[in-house]
């Protein structure tokens, strides 16, 4: 018999907060450098993971959600949807919020959209960045936060310094169903960087067209400029005009979400903002072709 505290728990976790409150930062300190291949991702979720916590008592994998917008537009609207579709599938969310800021009407904003929807989706406020204020004023935003939302949890953390990590990864595990590890250890990849990249690339392209390409494209990562934002550039290779549209898609549309998926995971994988330029090119023939499949890498 195992006792319930014994049990391993394994289930989905994001979070939510303005821009600059310290997410991905956290994220990093909590999953540490190694970042999950998404190839790998289990079918449970079709969201984008960024990270896979691995303990003795549980796995929790944290997923990531699109910013959420005031709706002025249908585009809008429908990533409202996609937030909140996802709030409802994850086990827990964390919402944070800076030490070193007042809680504003954008922190009340979420609060109330968070509140559509997390009747059954547990909450944890977090308290960023705690390391930036005196103690007395950590207390203070504490009860603040408390009254923004009906939280199940309140935590202050410092990422960068690396306070009350742990804690809130306990925190957040212990709502997690039981469940057996969602990823083996071994998904987690040790691989060069610029492997991992390729791989980001190449899961954000086939994302919804994986039955139209199913083998046919590769990606290789020319370049890698270092600079105030690193530049990086990858080429995408397909093997006819017409996967090549499909690639690119209606005006350059695809290609832009592509860009913009794949530069998240690889910024979360680097810890550093990234600047990504993707260049689509017809290589014909590339999977029969030893001189080809020597340049991309296989
Ligand atoms: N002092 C301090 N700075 C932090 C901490 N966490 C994050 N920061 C800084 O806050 C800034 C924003 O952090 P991010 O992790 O990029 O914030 P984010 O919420 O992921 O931002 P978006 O991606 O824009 O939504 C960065 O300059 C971080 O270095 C912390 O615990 N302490």
């Amino acid at each position: 018999m195992t006792s319930p505290d014994e049990t391993f728990r394994s289930g989905f976790a994001c979070f939510v907060g303005r821009p600059n409150v310290g997410k991905s930062t956290l994220t990093n300190a909590l999953v540490g450098s190694k970042v999950a291949i998404t190839s790998s991702r289990p079918q449970t979720t079709r969201h984008a993971i960024r990270g896979v916590v691995h303990r003795e008592d549980g796995q929790l994998v944290l997923v990531d959600t699109p910013g959420l917008h005031r709706p002025r537009t249908l585009l809008g609207e429908r990533l409202n949807d996609v937030v909140h579709t996802t709030w409802a599938e994850v086990d827990v969310i964390g919402f944070c919020v800076p030490a070193d800021q007042q809680i504003g009407p954008g922190d009340r904003f979420i609060a109330a959209e968070l509140a559509k929807v997390t009747a059954k989706t547990p909450l944890i406020g977090i308290l960023t960045k705690t390391d930036l204020v005196r103690p007395e004023v950590i207390a203070e935003r504490l009860l603040a936060l408390h009254e923004l939302a009906e939280f199940a949890e309140i935590v202050p953390v410092s990422a960068s310094q690396g306070h009350q990590v742990s804690l809130l990864a306990d925190l957040l595990l212990a709502r997690m169903p039981p469940g057996p590890p969602l990823y083996p250890d071994g998904e987690l990849s040790d691989e060069p960087e610029t492997t991992l990249i390729a791989e980001f690339v190449r899961e954000a392209a086939l994302e919804g067209v994986r039955d139209e390409l199913p083998h046919s494209l590769a990606v290789v990562v020319e370049e890698m400029t270092p600079g105030k934002v690193l530049t990086v550039r990858a080429e995408i290779f397909v093997e006819r005009d017409s996967q090549k549209s499909i690639v690119i898609g209606k005006g350059g549309s695809r290609l832009k979400h592509v860009g913009t998926e794949a530069r998240r995971q690889i910024e979360a994988l680097l810890g550093e903002k990234v600047h990504l330029d993707l260049f689509v090119k017809v290589a014909k023939d590339w999977q029969r072709d030893p001189r080809q499949l020597r340049r991309l890498g296989f």
